[in-house]
């Protein structure tokens, strides 16, 4: 099939590419002249595991191509994707300029071009509500007849970032939302191959599709924020959520997965869809009480290690020298939208401390926010020179399995505030390093640390 797709960001490459992937021609689209000429040359813009074999492989074999003009990709497409941003509005409503505004100029073009035939109009971004029918509308009000010149599907997007390739090429779902029976059966001749192991397509109405997105990632958000709750309450009265964690995730009711309690949930959509939808509830007449909990404790949770840090050290930060380790809002991304790294740093800075950063992908687009007023070092252990304190904010395998003797050498102070659970509070303590963790015992460490435990505990694989 002949697919374009509109806006080539973190969704509408990975859609793009394994569109393509499956043997469909795909023309992706950008405003973003830098982004499409990036594209053009061989480089991608982003960094996603397992993308890059993917886009080359189609790239070479000219199924997969870049343009800024979305007229040129208008003519041969069959089923054009939107995947354009949905920032939240000052009211915390999905702003839908980007949507409503390519809609139009799609529209527009095909009452111009009515010898071009049928055409879908896929949209991939999260939308409120409604968002179909207001698609549906601009189309109509260029004379153009649904169902015989065009469609709106809703099909939203389930991937994550850091998996992307993957959570596409397999989804455990398809969502496809159209009362059309001509979109349906395109839409999923179009997903079948990605379903082969027999996960289902289903296919319902816009309006439940569309909610199906937003009660997908608010749920998922709820979930996490009840843990960081758990975790909480777990300090204070000497439990261990990691243990907790394990106890309540072997109850299949409940699921292993998302139960991590950490510095808050960040990231481009769970903020922004969970303030979104709790504003349509809103707008409807509805109070969404959870959602305004999740919100609330969430945005306290991303506080709390920064807070931590300024307690321990009696308030007083200026011109200490803090290390961070980890940037993005999840391991395996360059992403640092919303990421908690960045509320922990920006709180840091409030109080005059002197920060060094260190991620393996995310320092460039850091840089892009913080540009002077923080310092990137080169390896995880040269941010350690001469710091007071590490404070580790993203999950990166390589800092795991870490040279604990190093760091200490390195270190000013052996104290580790560690906001992803990533060592055992009690090996620490042995070790020799204050170490805080989220919503696990604390250890006073011990004085004579065993050097035996410490080298024993290296790997000595990483260098400076
Ligand atoms: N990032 C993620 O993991 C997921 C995002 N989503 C949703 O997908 C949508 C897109 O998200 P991302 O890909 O993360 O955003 P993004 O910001 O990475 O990409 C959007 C792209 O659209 C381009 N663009 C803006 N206006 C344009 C126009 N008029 N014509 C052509 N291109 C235009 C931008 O230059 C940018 O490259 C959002 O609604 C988001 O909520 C859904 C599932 C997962
Ligand atoms: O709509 C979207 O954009 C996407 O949002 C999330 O994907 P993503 O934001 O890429 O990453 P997640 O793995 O969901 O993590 C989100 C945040 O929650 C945090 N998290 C996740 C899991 C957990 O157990 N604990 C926890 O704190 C992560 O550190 C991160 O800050 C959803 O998982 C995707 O299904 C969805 O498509």
């Amino acid at each position: 099939m002949k697919l374009a797709i509109v806006g080539t960001g973190y969704v509408g490459l990975v859609t793009g590419t394994c569109f393509a992937e499956m043997g469909n021609e795909v023309v992706c689209v950008d405003i973003d002249a830098q982004k499409i000429d990036k594209l053009n040359r061989g480089e991608l813009p982003i960094f996603e595991p397992g993308l890059e074999i993917y886009y080359e492989r189609n790239r070479r074999e000219g199924r997969l191509h870049f343009t800024t003009s979305l007229e040129e990709a208008l003519p041969e497409s069959e089923v054009i994707f939107l995947a354009l941003p949905t920032p939240p509005g000052e009211d915390g409503s999905a702003d839908l300029s980007y949507v409503l505004g390519v809609a139009d100029q799609i529209a527009q073009w095909m009452a111009a071009h009515p010898e071009t035939g049928y055409k879908i109009i896929v949209n991939k971004s999260t939308v409120p509500v409604g968002t179909a029918d207001r698609v549906r509308e601009i189309f109509e009000s260029y004379g153009l007849t649904p169902g015989e010149q065009f469609d709106v599907v809703s099909n939203p997007e389930f991937l994550r970032e850091g998996v992307a390739v993957d959570d596409f090429m397999k989804p455990e779902r398809v969502i496809i939302g159209t009362r059309s029976p001509r979109a349906a059966e395109i839409m999923t001749q179009l997903y079948e191959p990605f379903v082969r192991q027999g996960n289902p397509i289903l296919v319902m109405d816009e309006r439940s599709s569309e909610m199906t997105k937003y009660a997908a990632n608010a749920f998922l958000a709820t979930k996490i924020t009840f843990m960081n709750e758990i975790a909480n309450v777990c300090e204070r009265v000497g439990a261990n959520v990691d243990e907790v964690r394990r106890g309540i995730g072997l109850d299949s009711r409940i699921g292993k997965q998302f139960l991590y309690a950490g510095i808050g949930f960040g990231g481009s959509c769970f903020p922004k869809d969970v303030k979104a939808l709790a504003r349509t509830a809103e707008e409807h007449g509805y109070a969404f009480q959870i959602l305004k909990a999740v919100l609330d404790v969430n945005e306290r949770q991303r506080r709390l290690l920064a807070e931590r840090v300024y307690e321990r050290f009696d308030g007083q930060l200026e011109g200490r020298r803090l290390a961070i380790w980890g940037l993005a809002f999840k391991a395996n991304t360059d992403d640092v939208r919303e990421a908690p790294s960045h509320v922990i740093i920006r709180k840091l800075l409030e109080h005059g401390a002197d920060i060094v950063v260190f991620d393996p992908e995310a320092m460039e687009n850091t840089r892009a926010v913080f540009g002077d007023a923080i310092r990137y070092a080169r390896s995880m252990y040269e941010a350690l020179e001469g710091a007071e304190a590490l404070v580790i904010c993203t999950e990166w395998n390589e800092f795991r399995r870490p040279d604990f003797q190093r760091m200490r050498d390195r270190m000013a102070r052996p104290l580790i505030f560690d906001g992803r659970n990533l060592y055992h509070p009690k090996r620490m303590a042995a070790m020799g390093f204050e170490y805080y963790s989220i919503g696990r015992p604390h250890y006073p460490p011990h004085t004579n640390p065993d050097p035996a435990l410490l080298a024993s505990t290296t790997d000595g694989k990483t260098s400076a």
